[in-house]
């Protein structure tokens, strides 16, 4: 007899909620809330799901893990109530643990619940192996994000370095587009260096990873599709948390 497929809930009925829905195999997002409203109730009607238009509903389901794909307040909002509900979290709007005390606050609860906070590879690659960061030493990390001045939000018409700092702080200025520099800081164990480009010209959202230290250097560059909900977003960001559903109940863990 098949296995009953992982039900899963989710937090954001947008691009990524839809790319989730679209391409669910092995799991069911069987809960569905946002706070617009309507969102929920389009989701619903096209993926099946119920439809939540309260989060305090969501506590209630019985799903045993939530999907967050909807922004950084989200994650500030909800995240602590989905882990003392019993369930385990997948969180795209990384940069909300960029902030110190509500991450330690946030891994305590988990800790202490035993639950799971996946944040997924998202739109980048390499962050398996930048994980050494913590285990050996690091001289270089630094994300330089170059996108098109729409998918920033700003109205720049020459090619330009819009940001240079820390992710911690660039997540601050760009919350829709900088949760990978928050990524590979947490992986890597220190604050990332990052640079944001705008290009007029730029048709795909591109990241390259710059990392060295014990092990030797690493050039990573990735030019991604924006997804077609979403600019800003691109589609492996949603590819990246559909592959950790399918794979959550895999006894084989392949990476890392
Ligand atoms: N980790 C990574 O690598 C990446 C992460 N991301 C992040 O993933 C998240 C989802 O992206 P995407 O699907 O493209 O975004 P969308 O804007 O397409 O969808 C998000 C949905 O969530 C809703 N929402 C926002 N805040 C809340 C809230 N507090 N409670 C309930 N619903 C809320 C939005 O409503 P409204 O439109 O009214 O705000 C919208 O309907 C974003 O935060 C994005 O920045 C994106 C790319 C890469
Ligand atoms: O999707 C991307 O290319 C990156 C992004 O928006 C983010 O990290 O928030």
């Amino acid at each position: 007899m098949d296995a009953q497929p992982l039900a899963v809930g989710i937090i954001g009925c947008g691009n990524v909620g839809r790319i989730l829905a679209e391409k669910q195999n092995t799991f069911r997002i069987t809960a569905a809330y946002d706070c617009v409203p309507g969102c929920a109730l389009d989701f619903s009607a096209r993926f099946g799901a119920k439809p939540l238009t309260e989060f305090a509903e969501l506590l209630a389901e019985p799903v045993e893990i939530v999907v967050e794909a909807a922004s950084v307040s989200a994650v500030r909002e909800y995240a602590i109530d989905v882990l003392r509900s019993g369930k385990d979290l997948i969180i795209l709007s990384v940069g909300a643990l960029a902030d110190e005390t509500f991450r330690i606050e946030l891994l305590g609860e988990a800790r202490r619940l035993n639950r799971k906070i996946h944040v997924p590879s998202g739109a980048i690659m390499g962050l398996d192996n930048i994980r050494i960061g913590q285990v050996s030493s690091v001289d270089t990390i630094l994300l330089r994000t170059t996108k098109n001045p729409l998918s920033l939000g700003i109205g720049e018409p020459e090619t330009k370095c819009v940001f240079s700092g820390t992710a911690s702080e660039c997540v601050q200025r760009y919350p829709k587009n900088t949760n990978v520099a928050v990524s590979l800081s947490l992986a890597c164990g220190c604050d990332a260096s990052v640079e944001v480009w705008s290009d007029p010209g730029e048709t795909k959202n591109m990241h390259e990873i710059i990392f060295s230290g014990e092990f030797g250097e690493a050039y990573i560059r990735i030019r991604n599709n924006p997804s077609s909900g979403n600019g800003a977003t691109s589609r492996l960001a949603a590819l990246s948390a559909l592959s950790i559903l399918e794979n959550l109940k895999n006894p084989l863990v392949i990476g890392a």
